[in-house]
């Protein structure tokens, strides 16, 4: 492909060199650099890419798009000079790869918690309606049934931009996506045309990365700010920063809710561990997803294909059958009577929203016993509250260890240790080994008992110094179960 055709919507401050000149693939990152190879370079959050060029240019890097020119200029080579490399990498790879995002109706959605659940539901329910779907998310990506495996929860725009050609060319019409904070920022979704976005609700997580509350949710509001006129932007009015998102969006707003008046509300009648009773739109509906954070979710789900203008009754039909995302509140029932539920909170507010449903639908009488860690390398400022909440509804805790990533998993404990409040010390216990913790937690239990294993869901692994060694939650509180009855 041509330079000049890979230029549309860039901003560029000088070109030195041709802009006719044959630019085979693209890379930000040098080691993937051939002959025709256009290069990025990024200044990152560990090195700065700048520092490579030379050596991508040895490489056989025909052009450069650089936020800094290099002192020395090579005659071979044209060198773009940007204010913003990741921005126009996103940009770039929607040239790239005929701007794949444009030819699908393409939602995004946002938010702290929910977005692989809403993400998942919508692409469940648009391929039961008969339509070609394609999901990227957290879990997986999806190119109708092809599973093709996630490494981000939104990915590098010339992973996805490509995840979207193969889309277009396989015959899908529709794609949900999952826009995380990281990508926006990053500018990992510039370029994209978007048909609607969704934002689920914003609390406490990702401190690390944004550095203050503020900006977080600065991250999602760009998202919102950056829509065009023709998509949707669709809020949850009950989040206290629901109606931020909606500010200075071109796009044309709705709201959903539970609480508060909006565009689209639900009820619950009824909340059990068999499923929701909900009313939408004047409909009873009976679904088989649990807890009011995922009426929330079913909401956000049932208004997005109303807006993308499916009968709102085949709507409701499908969607009640479904079951949602992987390792999201997956639960089995011990022969003895013990529940086992293993969910991807990791958020103090997941944590919240998940023992609390559980508290609301329990009998009475049983314990609840939770399992819980938290992340390394992510932000640390969670820690102490995770546990603290943790040990406010349940009976008995056991910290353990999560993906502790190039941390010491003791230290993070501790971290988490010091937000145990002393009315709460003698319901926490830490044990490092996951795995001996979900054991414990099987011993502790008595019949009706229910046990939380919160923090890695779907995840298969468990990553500990760039390592992932095989590790799956629900395989072993299984197994466990299995041997106590
Ligand atoms: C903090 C963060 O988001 N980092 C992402 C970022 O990397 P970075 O800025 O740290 O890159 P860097 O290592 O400093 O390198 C700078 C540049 O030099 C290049 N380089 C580097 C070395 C070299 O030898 N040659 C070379 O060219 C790199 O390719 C890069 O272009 O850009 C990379 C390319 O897109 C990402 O893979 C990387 O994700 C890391 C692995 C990561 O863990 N990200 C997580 C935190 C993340 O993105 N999470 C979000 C949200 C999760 C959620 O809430 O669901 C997600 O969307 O997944
Ligand atoms: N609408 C919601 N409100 C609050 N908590 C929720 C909601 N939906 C799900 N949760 C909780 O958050 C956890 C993660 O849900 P989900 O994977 O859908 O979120 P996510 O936004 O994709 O997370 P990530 O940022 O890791 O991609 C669930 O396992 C559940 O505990
Ligand atoms: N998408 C989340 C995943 C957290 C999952 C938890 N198991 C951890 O490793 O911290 C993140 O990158 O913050
Ligand atoms: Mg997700």
């Amino acid at each position: 492909m041509n330079l000049q055709d890979l230029l549309y919507g860039v901003s560029i401050k000088s070109l030195k060199g041709l802009p006719q000149i044959e630019v085979t693939a693209l890379a930000f990152d040098s080691r993937l650099v051939n002959p025709g190879t256009l290069f990025f370079a990024i200044k990152g959050t560990a090195v700065d890419g700048h520092q490579f060029i030379e050596q991508t240019i040895a490489a056989g890097a025909s052009v450069i798009v650089c936020e800094e020119l290099p002192g020395q200029l090579n005659e071979s080579v044209t060198y773009v000079e940007v204010a913003d490399s990741s921005e126009a990498l996103g940009i770039i790879a929607c040239n790239f790869y005929g701007n794949p995002s444009a030819d699908l109706k393409l939602v995004g959605i946002t938010g702290t918690n929910g977005k692989t659940t809403i993400a998942t539901l919508l692409y469940q329910l648009f391929s039961g309606l008969n339509y070609g779907t394609g999901l990227i998310s957290t879990v997986q990506n999806q190119i109708k049934d092809k599973v093709v495996p996630a490494t981000h929860t939104t990915p590098n725009p010339i992973a996805l931009n490509q995840l979207l050609k193969d889309m277009v060319d396989a015959g899908c019409e529709y794609c949900f996506m999952e826009v995380s904070s990281h990508a926006v920022v990053q500018h990992r979704i510039s370029g994209l045309t978007f048909a609607g976005a969704v934002f689920s609700n914003i609390t406490h997580d990702h401190l690390d990365f944004h550095k203050t509350f503020d900006n977080y949710l600065k991250a999602k509001k760009q998202f919102f700010d950056t829509l065009p006129k023709s998509a949707f932007a669709l809020t949850n009015a009950d989040d206290k920063n629901g109606m931020v998102m909606l500010q200075n969006t071109k796009a044309y707003k709705k709201t959903y809710a539970l609480k508060q008046m909006a565009d689209f509300k639900a009820k619950v009648i009824e909340n059990k561990f068999s499923g929701l009773h909900l009313e939408i739109d004047q409909t009873d509906v009976f679904f088989k997803m649990v807890g009011s954070f995922n009426a929330y979710n079913l909401l956000a789900a049932y208004a997005t294909a109303v807006l993308l203008e499916q009968d709102k009754l085949k709507v409701l039909t499908t969607l009640s059958a479904l079951s949602g995302a992987e390792g999201r509140f997956d639960y089995i029932v011990s022969k003895t009577g013990i529940v086992g539920i293993v969910d991807y909170a990791h958020t103090p507010d997941a944590v919240q929203n998940v023992l609390s449903t559980i508290a609301n639908i329990r009998k009475g009488t049983e314990q609840v016993i939770t399992v819980i860690g938290c992340g390394g390398d992510r932000d640390k400022t969670k820690r102490p509250v995770m546990a603290q909440v943790a040990c406010d509804w349940s009976d008995k805790v056991i910290l353990t260890s999560d993906n502790p990533r190039t941390e010491d998993p003791q230290s993070i404990i501790k971290d988490m240790e010091a937000g145990v409040s002393p009315t709460n010390q003698r319901k926490a216990i830490s044990i490092l080994d996951r795995r001996e913790a979900i054991k414990t937690a099987c011993h502790l239990a008595q019949p009706g008992d229910i046990i939380l294993i919160a923090g890695k869901g779907h995840e298969k692994y468990q990553e500990i110094n760039g390592v992932r060694h095989h590790f799956d939650d629900k395989e072993i509180i299984n197994e466990q179960l299995n041997q106590i009855s």
